[in-house]
């Protein structure tokens, strides 16, 4: 982000004509949610105070009663020069409309002392709406971590420039509320995240046939229901094809999902298999660890999810080529990091390790996802509906990687495009869904892919 802002100050900007026309973007969200109502901006020594400023004189501008409660001097030229523009009241304390949170921003360094939390929570409680201007004061932009407790929630947060990753991670971003972008002019910023957007997906070519549209091959165990699941996501994904591998024949197996019973080594020998998932429903004993080292064997674009992530160990990759995604949700990934040696509490960096050292693309499911590919990219997922949080939906999604994998799609992609498909048939689903239901609605997330 800084050397976002560099470049364009190398360009002929100034910090000043920056923060003017962030203060001013921001300014217009302010205006819009205040209604009429009085405003107290809260402004602190640096540039995010520095923005404050701004957004203050341009809301006197426009008519609105407005005060800044500044217990910091401006300590930035451009802090000091927005201050020095700004010619409307100061006062100790505020009350009434709107709070606007302009105390730190992203150069938040350690915790706010406790007189100034006291001082935050105070004016939140105060007022009827509260907006922070680019991170609610007390968030650490980075890791989206809390550096105070029990800091204040927001029903606005207005980030500037670009998105920080603490505006897409728990825990952070559940006290932000509606999120909004203003643009000052900064383009893509490298090395940095991208945000998952919806997919163009392919429509089936005139003479596409269940193979050319690729055939998945999905691994059972033990467990048979969740395979299945992953096999019916599946079969919406895109792929031509979808086999399920399993010892016996499972009950309940829909009409179009062709079962092979064969021995394991025998039926990963089909040459025309495009792609494999194993993990849903494997359980965690030796028929499984067996079953999981006869896929990874096969050297295929393989999925691993749910227990086959359990079992996996480091020296199980050493002799793969092919594409791998590994799908954890929070305690597969402590497991993970656990079993290739990466500590500590940096959960990003972890995870760039985490996909460098396995080689594959790793899918870290959670409310908030996000996805490390080996080559140091990024993509992070906007907050998919909480009613995912129930059993199997994991397993939808599973399904639905391994499905665009074996497509065609590239693997971070795969992960990516699903992980789309997946948020949207949550939407679509509506309240209190079971997987079967987000099954069912991802037909109509795919048509919104098209
Ligand atoms: N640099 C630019 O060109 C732009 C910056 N913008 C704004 O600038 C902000 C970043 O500005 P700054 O880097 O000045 O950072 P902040 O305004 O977030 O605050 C940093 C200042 O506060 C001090 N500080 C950090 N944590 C503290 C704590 N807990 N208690 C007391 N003092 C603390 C730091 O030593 C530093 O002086 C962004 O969040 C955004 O609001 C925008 O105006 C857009 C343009
Ligand atoms: N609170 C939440 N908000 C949004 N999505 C969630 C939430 N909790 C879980 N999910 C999503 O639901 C799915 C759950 O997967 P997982 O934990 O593997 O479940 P299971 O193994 O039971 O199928 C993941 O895609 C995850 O991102």
């Amino acid at each position: 982000m800084r050397a976002a802002e560099q470049s364009l100050i190398d360009g002929g900007e100034t910090v000043e004509s920056l923060m003017d026309c962030a203060g001013k973007g921001a300014a217009e969200w302010v205006w819009r949610v205040a209604g009429g109502r009085s405003v107290t901006v809260l402004c602190g020594p640096g540039n995010n105070g520095g923005d404050g400023y701004v957004i203050a004189r341009e809301l006197l501008r426009r008519g609105l009663p407005v005060s800044i409660v500044a217990p910091l001097e401006p300590a930035t030229d451009a802090a000091r020069a927005a201050r020095a523009a700004y010619h409307g009241p100061f006062a100790e304390m505020g009350k009434g409309g709107v709070f606007v949170d302009c105390l730190f921003g992203s150069g938040l360094g350690r915790p706010l002392s406790d007189e100034l939390a006291a001082l935050v929570c105070r004016l939140a409680e105060d007022h009827a709406t509260r907006v922070a201007i680019d991170l609610p004061s007390g968030i650490e932009s980075d890791s989206g971590q809390p550096l105070n407790d029990g800091l204040p929630d927001y029903d606005l947060t207005i980030s500037l420039g670009a998105w920080k990753y603490a505006h897409w991670l728990m825990p952070a971003m559940q006290a932000m509320g509606e999120r909004r972008l203003v643009d000052i002019g900064i383009g893509r910023v490298a090395d940095a995240g991208t945000m998952i957007r919806r997919p163009h997906l392919p429509t089936p070519a005139r003479d596409a046939h269940k193979y050319t549209r690729g055939l998945l091959a999905i691994v059972g165990g033990a467990m048979p229901g969740a395979a299945m699941l992953a096999c019916r996501a599946a079969a919406h994904g895109g792929a031509g094809y979808i086999k399920l591998f399993a010892d016996h024949h499972p009950q309940c197996a829909p009409d179009e999902l062709v079962i092979d019973t064969s021995p394991l080594e025998h039926a990963l020998a089909d040459r025309r298999i495009a792609a494999l998932l194993v993990g849903p429903g494997l359980t965690r004993d030796d028929a499984a660890q067996h079953r999981l080292s006869a896929v990874l064997a096969r050297d295929l674009p393989t999925v691993l999810d749910a227990d086959a992530l359990v079992l996996l160990r480091p020296a199980m990759l050493a002799a793969r080529t092919a594409p791998l995604i590994l799908t954890p949700h929070s305690g597969e990934l402590a497991q993970l990091f656990s079993a290739f040696g990466i500590e500590g509490e940096d959960r990003i960096g972890h995870l760039h390790e985490l996909a460098r050292k396995s080689g594959a693309v790793v899918a870290a499911k959670g409310p908030d996802t996000l996805v490390a590919a080996p080559d140091g990219e990024l993509r992070i997922a906007r907050p998919a509906p909480s009613w995912l949080s129930t059993a199997g939906t994991g397993d939808v999604l599973a399904g639905l990687i391994a499905s665009r994998l074996a497509n065609g799609a590239a693997p971070v992609d795969a992960a990516a495009q699903a992980i789309w498909l997946h948020g949207e048939a949550a939407h679509q689903a509506g309240p209190v869904f079971t997987p079967s239901d987000l099954v069912r609605s991802l037909a109509g997330a795919y048509a919104a892919c098209l």
